[in-house]
């Protein structure tokens, strides 16, 4: 099978170096062109624009950082639109709102493309692993025909039904994961203040109810105060603010999101925002605590 692949960052390089070690013939493009250069070494074809990877591939898939990203790569010069037509399929993985994800589901099916939206549960080390949770929605027989790219890229593919409930899902889930990575950073921070150890305290969590994936990887790191990037701050921050405008679209009062979504913000004022979401902990021992 051959599909194209847009954007090479943390996700989008392991995603298309686990197609090309699988056998898929990928054709990559990255707005910093030189990424590309890695994975030419991994057997890849490299596309001068979006638009010319659509132009080779009957599929094409895009892992972007936002919102505004995801729109530039499809309607600006040289993008996805010019040349998706009849008979072609865009898969965009990237975490965006129902609205972003609707806007570009209308112009591709226009153009006679079709269109999914695919984002993804997961970070680094699964996206590398071939273990995301794929959220997908849209063109039913596009998810069909894209599965033997999902299986090798997941664990487990959802399909949600009409575009938007991809976008949706991926942020209901990643506002949990925010609001839980701030209490469990306050955990840590409160444990040590208060003189415990705070590696006791993850084991005390390993062992009870509270026990999950997220606090047992980075728990270790963030004592380390090791914030090597798997999934950014920035990013974190963004799925923060687009969940809090889904629950305004909503009428759901989410004080827990909304004082999160305000640690996130307040790492990225800090200059946090390129490292790992678990950086928000940083936020808590910058706070003055003499007295
Ligand atoms: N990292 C993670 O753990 C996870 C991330 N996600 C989501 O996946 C998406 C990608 O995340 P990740 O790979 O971590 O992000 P990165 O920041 O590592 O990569 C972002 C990618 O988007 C490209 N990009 C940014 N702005 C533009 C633009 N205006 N035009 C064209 N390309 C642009 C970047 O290109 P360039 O190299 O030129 O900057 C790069 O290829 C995000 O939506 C994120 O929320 C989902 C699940 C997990
Ligand atoms: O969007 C990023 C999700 C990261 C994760 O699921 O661990």
């Amino acid at each position: 099978m051959e599909v194209g692949f847009l954007g090479l960052g943390i996700m989008g390089k392991a995603m298309s170096i686990n197609l090309l070690r699988r056998g898929f013939k990928v054709t990559v493009w990255n707005r910093t062109l030189s990424k590309c250069d890695e994975l030419v070494e991994h057997g890849a074809s490299i596309g001068e624009t979006p638009a010319a990877v659509v132009k080779k591939c009957k599929y094409t898939i895009a892992m972007l950082s936002d919102p505004s990203a995801a729109q530039s790569v499809v309607f600006d010069k040289d993008g996805v639109l010019e040349q998706i037509s009849t008979g072609k399929g865009y898969i965009d993985m990237s975490t965006v709102d129902a609205e972003t994800s609707l806007k570009i589901s209308e112009a591709i099916k226009a153009k006679g493309g079709d269109f999914l939206e695919a984002p993804v549960s997961g970070s680094k080390k699964p996206a590398e692993d071939g273990q995301l949770v794929i959220l997908a929605a849209g063109d039913k027989a596009l998810y069909e025909e894209i599965l033997p790219a999902f299986d090798v890229l997941g664990k487990k593919s959802f399909y949600l039904g009409e575009v938007g409930n991809g976008a949706k899902m991926k942020l209901v889930v990643n506002m949990i994961m925010g609001s839980m990575m701030n209490a469990f950073s306050e955990g840590l921070t409160l444990a040590e203040r208060s003189g415990l150890d705070p590696g006791t305290l993850l084991d005390v969590l390993d062992l009870g109810a509270i026990s999950n994936g997220m606090f047992k990887l980075k728990g270790p790191t963030m004592l380390k105060n090791n914030y090597s990037p798997a999934f950014p701050l920035k990013h974190q921050q963004k799925d923060m603010r687009l969940a809090l405008a889904l629950g305004d679209e909503n009428a759901v009062p989410m004080p827990v999101a909304a004082a999160a979504n305000e640690a996130f913000k307040k790492a990225r004022s800090l200059g946090l925002g390129d490292l790992d979401f678990s950086a928000v902990h940083e936020t808590l021992k910058a706070l003055d605590h003499s007295t």
